[in-house]
């Protein structure tokens, strides 16, 4: 390829961030950063929520412009005006969420995808070539499916085969394996280890799993509050020894010990039905019953009802049939009932469930309170110093990195996002707590807070309904365990007795 005079190399591509430093106003996000990806290598980017992993990726995609500092591809320096002229350069991003259009079909969305898609696209000669394109590929995806109907771990596998079709030489992956199973995540790291190792890409992968990096990352470069906090070859590092890197000298939250009596039933679902969007039975004849100082966790491959089931518990979306109880009197999820009853809810996305983006952190905290007392006296006027004091020792406690209170809360990182709802749904009394994949994203020093605060929610004795995608959350914190498979509670077992070869039966419908 010849870019103005300079050819770059072919195969894949190295990557280089020299003496970056980003601010946003008074704000350094990246401070003097240096990061060196070589060619043909895997490496892996580590650091807490907030470190300015994903400053440094849309610096270097054109995304930002960096104040200071220089981008090298192929060993020379290049200007990323914008994120096309880093596809011109070969360079692409997997995000954490779906770029692919959901109404469109597999095929359509790759070959739409390119820059030169003629006029008038003869779809008979694309789809050959795609067959053959995909022949070459690790993985398969159904190209004749629609987006919306295929699971999110295949629509994970498109968004890497799109990029790989559009020939990129670098790949920048953003958490790639969150929304996948273990095995999915093995079999897919696995197959782009295997691709760099042929020699045919680059990969700079951002993760918060060590086990992903110890199994297939070469490198790695670790990144804490802006700064670079460490980098090696993996072979010659630990778990311990990056995580130290990552948190320097912060104490991790230790989880308190499982301790108190299970009481009577608080959350109790009586065959309970719901449909999806498209009108389908998406939970079928559910019930079940969470009790006082009990944490119940619902384990399934994610497409299985669970969404829907937490937008029915949430008041989000109307029960076809069935009942729901609290603490014994009938629920229909207002907001009146919630706050009679103590509920709190931890939803997915709590940027765009939980949240409003354009209102300050400090806002977001008081939200759910805001108008009752001490926050409200004379019913509409707000005691703003009141709600101010309570926001802040919030923010404190529950380690919130956000420059001030009044920052909008969608200017935090996706982990200051999630403490910020955490803290004003756990930070008062709590009788019942539904949880939903409450870690997503989330780095191993939140999870720790986050897995510490649900614990202590139930031994103070809520009743907590913990749905995930993550077994060994589950199982680290559940009392009992059941498994939906197709909208349905197929399995139940106590988690201390809990035999994951069962439980993974299940979740896959046998
Ligand atoms: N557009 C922006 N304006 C102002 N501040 C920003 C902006 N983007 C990021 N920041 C701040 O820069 C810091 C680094 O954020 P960044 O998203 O790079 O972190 P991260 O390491 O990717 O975190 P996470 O693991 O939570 O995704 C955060 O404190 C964030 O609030």
């Amino acid at each position: 390829m010849i870019i103005g005079e300079t050819p770059l190399p072919d195969g894949p591509l190295g990557v280089d961030a020299v003496a970056m430093t980003m601010r946003f106003g008074e704000f350094v996000a990246l401070d003097n950063v240096e990061l060196k990806v070589r060619p043909g290598s895997f490496h892996a980017l580590l650091g807490e929520n907030g470190a300015g992993k994903s400053t440094l990726v849309k610096c270097i995609m054109g995304y930002y412009h960096a104040t200071e500092g220089d981008v090298l591809v192929g060993g020379r320096e290049q200007t990323i005006a914008n994120p096309k002229a880093a596809h011109v350069l070969g360079l692409g991003m997997v995000y954490q969420h779906f770029t692919l259009v959901p109404a469109m079909t597999v095929a359509e969305n790759l070959v739409l995808a390119r820059n030169d898609v003629p006029a008038v696209v003869n779809w008979a000669k694309e789809k050959k070539e795609l067959e053959a394109f995909l022949a070459r590929m690790p993985f398969k995806v159904p190209l004749d499916a629609r987006v919306s109907d295929i699971s999110a771990g295949e629509r994970q596998k498109c968004e890497i085969l799109k990029q790989l079709y559009l020939k990129r030489r670098f790949l920048i992956l953003d958490e790639p394996t969150s929304v996948l199973t273990p095995g999915e995540a093995d079999e897919v790291l696995g197959m782009l280890r295997a691709m760099v190792v042929g020699g045919d890409l680059t990969i700079l992968m951002i993760t918060h799993k060590f086990r992903e990096v110890m199994a297939f990352a070469d490198e790695v470069t670790i990144l804490r509050r802006g700064k670079l906090a460490g980098s090696g070859k993996v072979s010659d590092l630990t778990p311990d020894s990056m995580a130290r890197m990552m948190i320097g000298a912060e104490e991790l939250t230790i989880q308190p010990a499982r301790v108190g009596q299970v009481g009577e039933a608080r959350l109790e679902l009586e065959k309970l039905n719901a449909l999806d969007d498209a009108g389908a039975v998406a939970v079928h004849d559910v019930s079940l019953s969470v009790r006082g100082g009990e944490i119940v966790g619902i384990a399934g491959v994610s497409g299985n009802g669970q969404r829907q089931l937490v937008e029915v518990l949430a008041g989000q979306r109307e029960a076809e049939s069935g009942e729901i109880r609290v603490i014994g009197d009938v629920y229909h999820a207002s907001r009146e009932e919630m706050r009679r009853h103590k509920m709190s809810l931890l939803p997915e996305e709590p940027l765009k469930n939980a949240c409003v983006g354009g209102m300050s952190v400090a806002d977001n905290i008081a939200f759910r309170e805001f108008d009752r007392a001490p926050f409200a006296s004379g019913g509409w006027w707000l005691n703003r110093s009141a709600f101010r004091d309570d926001a802040e020792k919030k923010i404190a406690q529950y380690k919130i990195k956000t420059r001030t209170p009044d920052t909008p809360i969608s200017a935090l990182s996706g982990g200051n996002v999630q403490r910020t709802v955490l803290a004003r749904e756990l930070g008062g009394d709590v009788e019942v707590l539904i949880a939903a994949n409450p870690c997503f994203g989330l780095d191993f020093a939140a999870v720790a807070q986050i897995h510490a605060e649900i614990m202590a929610a139930r031994n103070r004795g809520a009743a907590v309904l913990l749905v995930s995608e993550d077994l060994d959350e589950l199982l680290e914190l559940s009392d009992r365990l059941v498994v939906m498979f197709h909208g349905q509670l197929v399995y139940e077992t106590r988690a201390s007795e809990a035999d994951l070869t069962e439980i993974g039966r299940h979740m896959a419908g046998h």
